[in-house]
């Protein structure tokens, strides 16, 4: 590394607020898997959620081809894109004076996306200072760094102004966190009138208790999913309110159809095809006014 900057993320690196959230900053930086990565290579949107949308078997081709696990890897990267462009479609009006609020922002990717759609100021927090450093990285590399920035903070405890934001997100990061201090903190930061979305795996009340599937996702990842109930009982609590529920199972079961055929996997793909395909486990975009 150059001399040019001490990394904003790792200046002061605060202490964890719990073991747990000690643990989970660790499994951050630790984390290098080649799913995430090779996708991120394909043109810098590093991310680490999943994808919806159908796959593009003609873009594909065949699969004796010497060069098709370069385009399964472009197309699942594709469809992880597709998936962030999804949960911007749902923050409403965003102006270039406005700043957004990414709650458990990863590598960055979809803050780069949010930055180029709206023009706007993008703030992230993460428990992973290495996550961090990489997604200020990226922002120093794009030029953007004046309106993309990372940081290392609970997203339960931000610095963030009261009514200060134009509109937040929890992109597959909810399930590390309780849901009333998680709705609370973002209430406070979010502007009256301002919007909130989560893409997030949630339990199915109807199904009666988390399936072995989801409990396999749970220790793979070492994150405690939500019921879809909770996700609401705690919304209403917090003054936020649901203006569109979207039911993002279907959308995603051929990303990872496809990805279960990949060089990539990771061994978790079965738990995620058995569970929305037993209806135990759902894949659900919520967007909702604070109020
Ligand atoms: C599965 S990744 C999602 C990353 C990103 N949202 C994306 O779509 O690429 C989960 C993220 O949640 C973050 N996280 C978990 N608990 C957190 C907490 N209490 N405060 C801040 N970030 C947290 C992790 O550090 C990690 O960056
Ligand atoms: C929908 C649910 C329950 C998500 C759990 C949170 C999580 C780990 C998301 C993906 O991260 P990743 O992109 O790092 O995972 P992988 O390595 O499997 O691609
Ligand atoms: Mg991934």
């Amino acid at each position: 590394m150059t001399t040019e900057t001490t990394p904003i993320a790792t200046a002061k690196i605060p202490a964890p607020a719990t073991p747990y959230q000690g643990d989970i900053a660790r499994y951050w930086n630790n984390e290098a898997r080649p799913v995430n990565l090779r996708l991120g290579d394909v043109d810098g949107l590093y991310h680490h959620h999943y994808g919806v949308g159908d796959v593009d078997h003609a873009a594909l081709g065949d699969p004796g081809h010497s060069e098709y696990e370069k385009k399964l890897i472009a197309e699942l990267h594709r469809l992880e894109s597709a998936q962030a462009e999804v949960l911007l479609d749902h923050l409403g009006s965003v102006g270039p004076d406005d700043t957004l609020v990414d709650a458990g922002c990863g590598r960055g990717g979809s803050m780069v996306m949010a930055h180029r759609r709206f023009g706007c100021k993008v703030e992230g927090v993460t428990l992973s200072a290495t996550q961090a450093d990489f997604g200020n990285r990226r922002a120093r590399e794009l030029r953007i760094q004046d309106h993309v920035r990372s940081r290392v903070c609970n997203m339960l405890d931000t610095p963030f102004e009261k009514g200060s934001i134009a509109a937040s997100w929890n992109n597959e990061s909810s399930m590390y966190v309780d849901l009333d201090d998680l709705f609370a903190e973002h209430s406070r930061f979010l502007r009256v009138g301002g919007r909130y979305v989560t893409i997030t795996g949630c339990w199915n009340p109807r199904y009666g208790q988390p399936s072995k599937w989801v409990s396999q996702i749970n220790a793979h990842f070492e994150c405690n999913i939500h019921s879809r109930r909770e996700y609401l009982r705690a919304m209403a609590d917090n003054r936020l309110v649901p203006q569109t529920i979207v039911d993002l199972t279907p959308d995603t079961l051929p990303y990872w159809e496809l990805r279960a055929t990949s060089s990539l996997v990771t061994g978790i793909e079965k738990a995620f095809i058995e569970s929305y395909r037993d209806g135990s486990f759902q894949y659900v975009l919520i967007a909702a006014d604070r109020v």
